[in-house]
């Protein structure tokens, strides 16, 4: 698998911060019945590295990747517990390095035209664009595509059902990423018809 394949198992990529490792299988199986294959749990609780773990081993139809990859570290164990993909918010040389040393897929993110241009010097065409809405939302992203065609972004940061249409809309967005699918009080209770629901209104803004 490429970056570039993510964008096509589903327009939306849930990003799942896990406190509670019991809670990664029933969430993973709620997504992926709603049409989310693709779900990035994010490194930023202790329990995420069992979690992608878990959800590798027993989701054979989910696609676990790792997010909030900001170490090389981060990168190294988030392919030990299985993930199948990586994103990052940012991206250093030290960080990339690491990522492409996994063999995994990934995401690297950037919000200005100097750090796409740095990550297209190594041939990278897939990025993250973070924070979507706080770096200029759509718009902003569109007027890249000018310059930079040649890219394709998974947009984050500020997304939700209101607003991912308008950026899945446009030619170089590949897919959105968003914590909107996975509110904190539906995990907390386990009320996975819920997030089967979010997912499945997620999964049908699937435009082209
Ligand atoms: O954790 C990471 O790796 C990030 O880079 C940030 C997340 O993608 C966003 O925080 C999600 O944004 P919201 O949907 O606005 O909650």
């Amino acid at each position: 698998m490429i970056a570039e394949d993510l964008f096509d198992l589903a327009p939306v990529i849930p990003v799942v911060v896990l406190d509670d490792v019991e809670a990664a299988v029933p969430l993973a199986r709620a997504l992926v019945e709603g049409g989310l294959p693709v779900i990035e749990v994010t490194l930023r609780t202790p329990s995420a590295p069992a979690a992608i773990a878990r959800i590798a081993a027993e989701v054979p139809d989910a696609v676990v990747g790792a997010g909030t990859v900001v170490r090389p570290e981060d990168a190294e164990r988030s392919a030990a517990a299985g993930a199948k993909f990586l994103v990052s918010p940012g991206c250093t040389a030290r960080l990339q390095a690491a990522m492409v040393a996994t063999g995994l897929p990934f995401l690297p993110g950037v919000a200005t035209a100097s750090e796409a241009i740095a990550l297209l010097e190594s041939g990278i065409t897939a990025m993250k664009f973070f924070p979507a809405e706080a770096a200029g939302g759509a718009a902003y992203l569109k007027a890249l595509g000018g310059p930079l065609p040649q890219i394709r972004f998974c947009p984050t940061g500020g997304i939700g059902l209101r607003n991912a249409a308008e950026y899945l809309a446009l030619g170089n967005v590949g897919c959105v990423g968003g914590s909107w699918l996975t509110p904190a009080d539906a995990l907390r209770d386990g009320d996975w018809d819920r997030v089967a629901k979010l997912a499945s209104e997620a999964a049908a803004l699937r435009t082209t």
